[in-house]
């Protein structure tokens, strides 16, 4: 195994035309390396092929043509072992009703071929908070303990990539924190390779490390999430002055001026072409005093506006 859980090159995909459905090429040549022990976030609005991807590399959806290692193995040449080497958390909640937990993840073990004496239904079922109801029919489930059994089931095979489509999607707080915590121990302790696709952007930045943003089928940008929040160059100060202020300072070119609700002057401009001291001087020149004083960074959020709606529709 190289450094790279899972390497992607050229990769295409065009479904086929259907009754009056032309064909769709939903992912038009990525090229895409996932480093190992990474939790790493694959965002795009919907339908830029994230799901596409994801479906690939857990060998649900054939490619049309282009490489994909993981583990190290080729998925052509070594389907078997690639297919070993990922558990897939599906964004759809299928589970069939008449499985109890421990029954369905026994059935998955069976699947992946996993014997008996090696299978870790307990520790599993544990880990995912389904102690109580290893016994229960899934139809009685809660739709949160029904997607910690879809996680469990991923896990059945202890594979070292584990992709999870969107898993908090339409989840409450707490079971949302719940899922992070098991997912982050298992990066952690066990050293799996997470890979996730989400909406919530602020969770991406918490969580993800390296972000890879996906539109119209095209990785449009990769990096760390760090450096991919620094690209921004917007920044945001907001003073509070000391006493209500009639008409905002005159400023430099280029800086936008607001006055918020509360009271406080909100300055947006570009950090590489304004100094905030330039800002801040032009504040106190204009006879204001300043009570507090506070910077604004760009997020996520943000950054994905700015790369997703620059590029306009398919
Ligand atoms: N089975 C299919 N047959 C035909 N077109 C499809 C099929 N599955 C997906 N597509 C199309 O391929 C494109 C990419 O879809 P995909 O589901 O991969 O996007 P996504 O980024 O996962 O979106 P979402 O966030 O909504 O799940 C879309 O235009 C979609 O309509």
């Amino acid at each position: 195994m190289g450094e790279n859980a899972i390497e992607i090159e050229g990769l295409t995909k065009t479904y086929a035309a259907s009754g009056s459905q032309p064909p769709k090429q939903a992912l038009k040549g990525v090229d895409l390396a996932i480093p190992a022990g990474a939790i790493f976030g694959l965002l795009g609005p919907n339908g830029a092929g994230k799901s596409t991807l994801i479906n690939i590399l857990a060998g649900l959806v054939l490619k049309s043509s282009g490489k994909v290692r993981i583990w190290g193995f080729d998925q052509d040449v070594n389907p078997r072992q690639s297919r070993a080497a990922i558990g897939v958390m599906p964004q759809e909640l299928n589970i069939d009703p008449f499985f109890t937990p421990r029954a369905a993840l026994e059935v998955q073990a069976g699947l992946y071929g996993v014997p008996k004496s090696q299978r870790i239904t307990d520790r599993i079922l544990k880990a995912i908070g389904l102690e109580d109801k290893a016994d229960a029919y899934a139809r009685n489930l809660s739709g949160g303990m029904r997607r910690r059994l879809l996680l469990g089931k991923a896990l059945v095979h202890r594979p070292q990539v584990l992709v999870l489509d969107e898993p908090t999607a339409g989840v409450d707080i707490e079971l949302r924190q719940m899922l992070w915590t098991n997912i982050r121990r298992l990066n952690e302790e066990q050293g799996t390779t997470i890979i996730l696709t989400t909406h919530y952007l602020e969770e991406a930045e918490q969580m993800c490390g390296e972000i890879a943003i996906i539109n119209h089928g095209e990785v449009i940008a990769r990096d760390s999430t760090a450096a991919l929040i620094g690209r921004m160059d917007a920044k945001t100060l907001v003073i509070h002055p000391e006493d209500p202020v009639g008409t905002p300072p005159a400023m430099p070119p280029g800086v936008e001026t607001c006055t918020r609700r509360d009271g406080a002057l909100c300055f947006t401009y570009r950090r590489s072409q304004i100094a905030t001291g330039a800002v801040i001087e032009a504040v106190r020149s204009a006879g204001i005093t300043i009570r507090d004083i506070a910077t604004e960074e760009p997020n996520l959020e943000d950054v994905f506006v700015e790369l997703t709606s620059s590029r306009g529709a398919a």
